[in-house]
């Protein structure tokens, strides 16, 4: 029976799914978090068999072979600069932040010289099955013996490695995550800003709108640090987040404005770029409006109400801006960018509904108000991401975030099985 030891620092939600995961595959498990947290996590993995908690991360880190940090992005560096040089000698130490620009400094400036450096990205949240999702492993300073102890410890998860540099990993997450979510933060803050509970709006029910409505509730519905982390600290991710919120603009003006021919010619040049050249005429559309009318948090209403979906046209646009083709990224996508992206390419390859949306966006004046809003939103997020400011972004989450609550153990309930259902068409 192999001895090796896992270290999880960090029990919040993603380190309790790695630590149960592993046990069952017969790994010993030594896990701590907050000392405040001591005797609620003995008592919740009392009767788990190869999980022991310690009351801090020295105890982990000097009885483990691989130790894995799971605790908030922002946080790393104090975290690593406290516990990292009780790490036991030749140790290999990976994190699971969603960002490995601040996560590999940190190790680098904290650890000894003799532990190896192996990290790890989940790309998924901790209610998701891991099994199919990508799993990003970063080998950044380990001997052959130790990345391939790595490898066989996170086999269990049953997960498609990926393995990427950590500068790759943040550039393309910059893209499948922070942007993703930058999307759906700013629909929910428009949807606030109107006083709306979309799913009562006839407008926002059934067909792309399930989409829309419940992924952002299931945002609103986790921690914020989480989206905070992956934004902020990438360094990738300023700039697209910029980007789209740029995007909004410029296309919410073009509608304003009433400037059909270069909004259409804007879009449709995207529109090609994006889906024509990524090779994907001819393919079958990922999703469907049957697939998706199934997901409604409101009634269906018998006739579809015309939207101009700047939120996805915005999308695209931003795309072709930054030269990104969102098909290569699928190596490290989420649940979340896959239903994004199967959403944009259901608007972008179906040349009537793109017509009926620059047509509605144009002629019709019904979501006017609601873009206002959501233009509004999508520059405020870029600019709390740009100005790298916890506090703010944290106060805009929550407040928003109370605002849906009531709503969140429907919308998590059908959000988990939309997923479970499209991820697989995806
Ligand atoms: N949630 C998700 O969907 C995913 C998250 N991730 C990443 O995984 C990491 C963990 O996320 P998640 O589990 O959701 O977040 P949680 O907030 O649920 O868990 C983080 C835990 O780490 C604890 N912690 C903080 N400081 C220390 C310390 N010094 N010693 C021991 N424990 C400490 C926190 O305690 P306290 O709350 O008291 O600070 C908290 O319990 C994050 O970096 C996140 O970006 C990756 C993939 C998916
Ligand atoms: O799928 C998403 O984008 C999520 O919201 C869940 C999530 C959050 C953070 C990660 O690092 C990975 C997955």
């Amino acid at each position: 029976m192999d001895q090796t030891i896992i270290g999880i620092i960090g029990m919040g939600l993603m380190g309790k799914m790695y630590a149960r995961k592993l046990s069952a595959a017969g790994w010993r498990v030594h896990a701590c978090d907050t000392r405040d947290k001591l005797e609620v996590l003995e008592q919740e993995f009392s009767g788990i068999p190869g999980i022991v908690i310690y009351e801090d991360g020295y105890g982990v880190s000097r009885s483990s072979d691989y130790i894995i940090y799971s605790v908030e992005a922002e946080a790393i560096d104090k975290v690593v600069a406290q516990y990292g040089r009780a790490t036991k000698k030749h140790a290999i130490v990976g994190g699971q932040t969603s960002c490995k620009a601040p996560e590999v400094a940190a190790f680098e400036r904290h650890l000894p010289s003799d532990v190896e450096i192996v990290s790890c990205h989940s790309l998924h949240g901790p209610n998701v099955d891991p099994k199919d999702q990508p799993l990003v492993i970063i080998r950044h300073r380990a001997s052959q013996e130790s990345y391939d102890l790595v490898r066989k410890v996170l086999l269990c998860f049953g997960s498609k490695m990926v393995v990427l540099t950590a500068e790759e990993h943040d550039r393309i997450t910059a893209d499948t995550q922070a942007v993703t979510h930058a999307a759906f933060l700013s629909m929910g803050t428009a949807w606030r800003a109107n006083n709306q509970f979309p799913w009562e709006l006839t407008r926002y029910v059934g067909g792309i709108e399930n989409v829309k409505c419940n992924i952002t509730l299931r945002i609103y519905s986790n921690k914020w640090h989480v989206y905070a982390g992956l934004a902020i600290l990438n360094p990738s991710a300023k700039k697209q987040i910029r980007q789209y919120a740029e995007s909004v603009t410029d296309l919410y003006k073009l509608m304003l404005g009433g400037h059909k021919r270069e909004l259409e010619n804007r879009i449709k040049t995207a529109g090609r770029v994006v889906f024509d050249a990524a090779g994907r005429e001819g393919e079958p559309l990922m999703l469907s409006d049957e697939a998706l009318d199934q997901f409604s948090l409101g009634k269906v209403p018998k006739e579809r109400t015309p939207n101009n979906h700047l939120s996805l046209l915005a999308m695209v646009d931003c795309w072709w801006k930054l030269r990104i083709v969102p098909y290569d990224h699928m190596i490290c996508s989420t649940p979340l960018f896959r239903l994004w992206l199967g959403v944009t390419e259901y608007l972008f390859r179906n040349p009537a509904l793109l017509d009926e949306s620059i047509n509605t966006a144009i002629e019709d004046h019904t979501f006017r108000s609601d873009d206002l809003e959501f233009t509004f939103a999508a520059r405020g997020w870029s600019d709390c991401v740009s100005f790298g400011d916890f506090s703010s972004y944290r106060d805009r989450f929550e407040q928003i975030q109370s605002y849906f609550a009531p709503r969140f153990p429907e919308a998590t309930r059908v959000g988990n099985e939309m997923i479970r259902v499209l991820v697989e068409k995806t």
